[in-house]
């Protein structure tokens, strides 16, 4: 079992159990007065699937109606545990939540895929699209890197995929790609970072890059184990 005080009201007590799971008597329980008596909210299954492993229940510093499991998937609840939404995240597996006493939009979140990092979860999605009609992203200006040697294209290319690709595909908020226009090189490989890829009309997608003997720089045309994640590009 796992249990958790709210901070703002420590009368309130959400306790975590595991119990015979044939007859479906685990669940999250609540106590409104410091743990005399206690009640049901959720008898949800998601909450304890991995109680034979660890179990972990957090309640928001500035909210006790929002309360955190860590299960497999990561679950939110807004109404003091009743319904739940899945967190949306790189790895499955979540074992450990911090979050910030003065700012409970910032928190740490330990998966078995490493730490991510939370400051904004109101920003529900997030859409990358081209200003005008023109244009989503014509890609990178050549000119700026024609006179490179091959150590320094591979650095350009090495950093460009941390900085922005992998942080893009990272994220734990969905991005979306509304492309209007050209799509073109690193600005087709944008979209193809993003978790979700719309086009209009107008869009044109391509990699004139390769006409010069270029080789795209960002993973649209060599594999990673991102693009198996997907498995959609
Ligand atoms: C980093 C890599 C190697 O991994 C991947 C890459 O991103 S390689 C780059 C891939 N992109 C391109 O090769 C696109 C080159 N541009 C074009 O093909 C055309 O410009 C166009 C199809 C986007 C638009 O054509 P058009 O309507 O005929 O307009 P233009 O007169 O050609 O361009 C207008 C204006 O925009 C400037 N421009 C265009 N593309 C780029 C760019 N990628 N970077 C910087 N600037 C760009 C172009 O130079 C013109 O500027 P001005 O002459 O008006 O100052």
């Amino acid at each position: 079992m796992a249990i958790s005080v709210s901070p703002v009201n420590s009368n309130k007590v959400f306790a975590l159990i595991e119990s015979d799971s044939d007859q479906d008597k685990g669940g999250l329980f609540v106590s409104n007065n410091a743990g005399k008596t206690w009640s049901m909210v959720s008898g949800d299954n998601r909450l304890v699937q991995r109680a034979w492993y660890y179990i972990e229940v957090f309640t928001d510093p500035k909210d006790e109606d929002i309360v955190y499991v860590l299960s497999a998937p990561a679950l939110r609840s807004e109404d003091g545990g009743k319904t739940w939404k899945r967190l949306t995240g790189t790895h499955g597996d979540f074992h450990d939540l911090w979050i910030n006493p003065d700012n409970n939009k910032n928190m740490v979140i330990a998966n078995d895929g490493g730490a991510e990092l939370d400051e904004d979860n109101e920003t529900k999605a997030i859409i990358i699209t081209g200003n005008g009609e023109k244009a989503f992203v014509a890609g990178a200006d050549i000119s700026e890197f024609a006179h490179f040697d091959v150590s320094q294209g591979g650095e350009l290319a090495a950093k460009g995929q941390e900085l922005l690709f992998d942080f893009v595909e990272n994220l734990s908020t969905p991005v979306i790609a509304a492309v209007n226009g050209f799509a073109l090189g690193g600005g087709l490989e944008l979209a193809m970072a993003c978790h979700f890829r719309v086009a209009g009309v107008n869009a044109k997608m391509g990699l004139p890059e390769t006409t010069l003997g270029l080789i795209p720089g960002y993973g649209s045309c060599h594999g990673n184990d991102t693009d198996r994640k997907h498995g959609d590009r």
